[in-house]
């Protein structure tokens, strides 16, 4: 029935129906014909036929026990029958590109009334355009591949090619060069990493965490090394077709004996006799992409020390599917290389200098972190909000209770202080050289991403006790917020444990320490 059809209803009549046989229900101003749905009601019979509900205004216990997107599904879309004269539906949940009204759901640049110093107009612009690509694009397709597990449909990895945003994932830089960023929004020269913070962040909206992931994240990591350290002829054969998604890229560092401990790597690569190629033996464990994976940047022992290497697909190259906390869109992969032969042009940087390759990785990638980071928290406390305001409990909405908005006191000064860090760590950015910002800002960016997944975790649990049991149920209410919980360990864990990166931050400061201070 489409909507023309639908009738305009008088309460009164409403409430005539209100039999097992004949059982209407008004939520937000539409009217409901519940009769021959009442037996498959997830919620069972006889909530609906509860005199308070059947005949009658159910909106506020329809809201109190179900997501709005419930009424979306065309299945139950189809059980409406007419509207209450004179009546609007006025209940919705996020609107296709637009900026939500609930507090501290976006972060102060983007609320009304609020200034900011570091973001323009354009960045305004820019963010407006990628959100509505991000919600009418990506979304639906998050939400599907994070339950069948299958990798993201590369039509959306098509449509994002169209407007060059795999290259805009990457920052600022040379290889933005003669591309025109999101229909013009923006030039590459102008282009800045508070560009590149909306992206991440938008996209961390999606409070998928596995298609985030599986959208190309082992590119983010993946190809910096070689857009930094390869070979010209190297970058022209691989880059343009990455960046295309075309091809896919991961990195391949941690293994199944060591992790941050990048020089206890135990793959190796060896020249061959006439020291043309490489030989690569060992494996790579929790690889993100590396299930559809292309290309492989490669840490690997050398008898120089340590050397990144990029390996391309063929013999020798087996990637299996591991299964973690979150989806297996991921790609996550145990990928192992028998005796895998490699041309030593392939080679990221100089031989036995792979440390400083993975190094000067580390601050973007981990930046990058920070951003979704920051962003998934902020999503967190929007459900939270909503939640306290529609639930009741002894006849009073949840946050009138004071532990309930102690704990969300909580988690808006813990999303809106990383906002704050980030935002002034990328200002940094924007005005250092690459070089600058790996002497001055690795350690405030350890710090911060060692930070703000721990701020993530205390979110996660508080949220879970604000949630109760739909806090750790995988449908209905709380289902972004067990999302979250599951999935928060993964984000304190990639890029360096928590612990390590902030004892990273200070062994920056010590070293920086001046010889004469005393106290
Ligand atoms: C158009 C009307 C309705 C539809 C389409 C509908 C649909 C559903 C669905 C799909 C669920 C599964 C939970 C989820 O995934 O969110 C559910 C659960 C439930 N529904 Fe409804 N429902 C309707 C009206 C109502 C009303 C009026 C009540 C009365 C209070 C009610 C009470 C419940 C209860 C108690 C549950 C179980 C909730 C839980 O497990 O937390 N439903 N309903």
């Amino acid at each position: 029935m489409t909507s023309k059809q639908l009738r305009q209803i008088r309460r009164d009549e409403v409430g005539k129906h209100n039999t097992p046989d004949d059982l209407w229900v008004i939520i937000d101003s539409a009217v409901y014909d519940l009769s021959r749905f009442k037996a498959m009601h997830p919620g069972g019979l006889s909530v609906l036929l509860d005199p308070e509900v059947a005949g009658k205004d159910a909106t506020e216990a329809f809201y109190s026990l179900h997501r709005h997107e419930v009424l979306q599904k065309p299945q139950y879309l189809r059980l409406r029958v007419g509207f209450i004269e004179g009546e609007k539906p006025r209940i919705h949940n996020r609107i296709d590109g637009e900026l939500s009204k609930v507090p501290y759901a976006e972060p102060t640049w983007l609320a009304e009334g609020y200034h900011s110093p570091y973001f323009t107009d354009g960045h305004r612009k820019f963010q407006k355009a990628v959100r509505l690509f991000f919600d009418t694009v990506v979304s639906e397709d998050a939400l599907e591949r994070e339950a069948d597990g299958k990798r993201p449909s590369q039509s959306v990895i098509d449509k994002m090619t169209e407007l060059n945003m795999h290259a805009m994932r990457m920052g600022p830089g040379k290889h933005l060069q003669g591309r025109v960023l999101m229909n013009g929004l923006v030039t590459p020269e102008t282009f800045d990493y508070f560009h590149e913070l909306i992206i991440t962040q938008e996209f961390a909206r999606s409070s998928m965490r596995g298609y985030g992931d599986g959208l190309l994240g082992g590119k983010v990591i993946g190809l910096p090394p070689v857009l930094n350290f390869g070979s010209e002829e190297l970058k022209a054969r691989v880059v343009p077709e990455v960046l295309e998604g075309k091809k896919f890229i991961c990195l391949a560092i941690s293994e199944a004996h060591a992790g941050s401990d990048v020089m206890g790597l135990q793959t190796t690569a060896v020249k061959s006799e006439d020291g043309k190629e490489w030989i690569i033996n060992g494996g790579k464990k929790w690889i993100t992409n590396g299930t559809f994976a292309d290309y492989f940047t490669v840490g690997c022992k050398t008898e120089d020390g340590f050397t990144v290497i990029l390996v391309e697909r063929g013999p020798g190259v087996e990637t299996k599917q591991i299964k973690t906390s979150y989806s297996t869109t991921a790609g996550t992969a145990y990928i192992t290389f028998d005796n895998v032969r490699v041309p030593v042009e392939n080679t990221l940087g100089e031989e036995g200098g792979g440390i400083f390759v993975i190094l000067s990785n580390f601050n973007h990638e981990r930046w990058v972190m920070c951003c979704a980071s920051a962003r998934s928290q902020r999503s967190i406390i929007e459900e939270c909000l909503k939640w306290t305001t529609q639930r009741k409990v002894f006849g009073k909405p949840l946050h009138s209770q004071a532990v309930i908005r102690a704990k969300i006191a909580g988690m808006i000064s813990r999303a809106e202080s990383v906002q704050n860090w980030l935002e002034n760590i990328t200002y940094q950015m924007c005005n250092m050289s690459y070089k600058q910002q790996a002497g001055k800002l690795a350690g405030q960016i350890a710090l911060l991403k060692s930070y703000s997944t721990g701020c993530g975790q205390d979110t996660a649990r508080d949220a879970v006790q604000v949630f109760g049991g739909r806090g750790i149920t995988q449908t209905g209410m709380g289902k972004f917020i067990e999302h979250y919980h599951r999935t928060i360990p993964f984000d304190a864990l990639l890029g360096g444990a928590e612990d390590v990166l902030a004892d990273l931050g200070v062994r920056q400061a010590l070293r920086a320490m001046p010889k004469d201070a005393r106290l």
